[in-house]
């Protein structure tokens, strides 16, 4: 007998309906289409990450070689856990690591990744194949298991993507003696700077604001933060070759080599980008945090389409695109702006902020804010029409996106040039500055007082059915 489907359902997760809607409609076609499945709830966070290592241990006891095939119905954040809680566990005794192919359903807040898969206005899959079920499946529902749709399908040339997994270490100072930290996984974004801010004031008012308006409170709050740190950029070293560091140039629509950067190091293959930082966002997975909020639009877990040019096809950068092999980073540096930096630092803050709106209120429109230029003269009214960014004009880049195979995230210790937020001093024993502070998918940690954050990306290898390691249905 094939080993069974898994479904990991969160009772808590978005508006509470994963459950009835797995007995509604994903029960009865799994039924139906004779696939045996075993559903877990989760009872409390992290929950999900015990739930596989229970399904880990009993798919070792069977012996089997399948892929562990698990279901998510939750959000972002049962994904993560799931992942966080079976990392350094997968090993096989010595048969390589387990293979988990993964079928998310979006029943979270945000489903950052289910709609980077899915964006809105997606083409419906083709679903004859279930007209004989009894009572037939709405389109509603089709849009909210469309992964599972492309796995049933009886058109079976479909495989799952490799899901590249960063790993981010948050160090001491090396000269202090701590042992090794583990690494955090995350499969959807790791940032600092205003989004983990926001995150961290966000979940502050979950209780009392339970949708994603709380996003747009808390961004008020942080918008105008600088947080001092340089981060310094790593190629990609992969079986598949070696990508440098790029920064994408929406002139030329391409990828080419950092232009709002000094010189390189390390051989010339390392980039160090200088704060201070408003924005700092890696993904390797998302191009969008939510359904209409493309923050990262050159991010595709999906292969780019076959290239015309023979050249281009044995391209290394675009083989290593394809095996997922890229961090992308959304950087915004105030300082580059020249009407903020024309201002006395006191000023500085308040006229970031309206710029910082500006920009991300154009990630909502299909991700147009990374073809945002700063007008070339600083002069004219903060907010007025020549303050306001241009469309690729003749000035700088507003965003600065970088693709790399890693980072280090270094803070600096505050100075007097850092706008302090002053707001979470009822909290005992952390150090008020931010930007030590850390998103992971979601989840806030603080690098160590002097220390640093090194992220660095997973990806499983995709040529072979046994491999081990993260795989998505989409
Ligand atoms: N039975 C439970 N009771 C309470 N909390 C739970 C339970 N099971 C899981 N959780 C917690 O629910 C939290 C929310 O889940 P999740 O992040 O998937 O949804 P979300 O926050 O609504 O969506 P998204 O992450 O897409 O924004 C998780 O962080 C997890 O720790």
């Amino acid at each position: 007998m094939s080993s069974p489907l898994h479904i990991i359902v969160n009772p808590a997760a978005g508006a509470g309906n994963g459950p009835q809607f797995i007995d509604n409609h994903v029960a009865p076609l799994l039924d139906h289409l004779n696939v045996p499945f075993q559903i877990h709830t989760t009872e409390a966070p992290a929950h999900a990450g015990d739930l596989g290592l229970a399904i880990l241990s009993a798919h070792q006891a069977a012996g089997t070689l399948d892929p562990i095939r698990v279901i998510v119905v939750g959000g972002d954040g049962t994904t993560h856990e799931l992942i966080e809680g079976l990392q350094g566990s997968a090993n096989d005794e010595g048969k390589g690591s387990a293979r988990w192919e993964l079928f998310i359903l979006p029943f979270g807040t945000a489903n950052a990744l289910y709609s980077s898969l899915y964006p809105p206005g997606s083409p419906l899959p083709d679903t004859t194949f279930l007209s004989s079920l009894p009572t037939p499946i709405s389109e509603d529902v089709i849009k909210q298991i469309l992964p599972l749709i492309v796995y049933l399908s009886p058109q079976k040339d479909a495989k799952p993507f490799p899901l590249p997994i960063t790993l981010t270490t948050l160090n001491p100072p090396a000269s202090a003696s701590a042992p090794p930290a583990k690494a955090i996984p995350t499969h959807v974004v790791l940032s600092t700077s205003l989004h983990a801010a926001i995150l961290d004031t966000s979940e502050k008012l979950r209780a009392s604001q339970p949708g994603t308006a709380r996003f747009k409170v808390a961004a008020q709050e942080s918008a105008g933060v600088f947080f001092n740190a340089d981060a310094t950029l790593f190629p990609v070293h992969a079986a598949g070759g070696v990508g440098n560091v790029e920064q994408w140039d929406p002139k030329t629509d391409s990828w080419v080599t950092p232009y709002t950067l000094g010189e390189p190091k390390g051989a010339g293959s390392e980039w160090t980008v200088s704060g201070p930082f408003a924005y700092f966002l890696s993904t390797a997975s998302v191009d969008r945090l939510e359904p209409a909020f493309v923050i990262s639009p050159k991010t595709s877990l999906r292969p780019s389409p076959p290239a015309s040019s023979s050249t281009s096809a044995t391209h290394a950068p675009t083989s290593l695109e394809n095996q997922n092999q890229y961090i992308h980073l959304t950087i915004l540096r105030p300082l580059r702006d020249p009407f903020v930096s024309s201002f006395p630092p006191p000023q500085r803050s308040t006229t970031w902020s309206q710029r910082a709106f500006e920009v991300l209120a154009k990630a909502y429109h299909a991700g147009s804010h990374i073809n945002l230029t700063y007008p070339v003269s600083a002069a004219g009214e903060v907010g007025s029409e020549s303050w306001a960014s241009e469309v690729k004009g003749e000035g700088e880049v507003v965003v600065e996106l970088f693709r790399c195979g890693g980072f280090d995230w270094v803070p600096l210790s505050s100075q007097s040039s850092v706008v302090e937020d002053k707001r979470d001093e009822e909290e005992e024993g952390v150090d008020k500055d931010r930007a030590r502070l850390v998103c992971a998918d979601g989840a806030l940690h603080w690098i160590p007082q002097g220390g640093k954050a090194e992220i660095r990306l997973s990806v499983p290898g995709s040529d072979s059915g046994r491999d081990g390691g993260f795989f998505i249905w989409a």
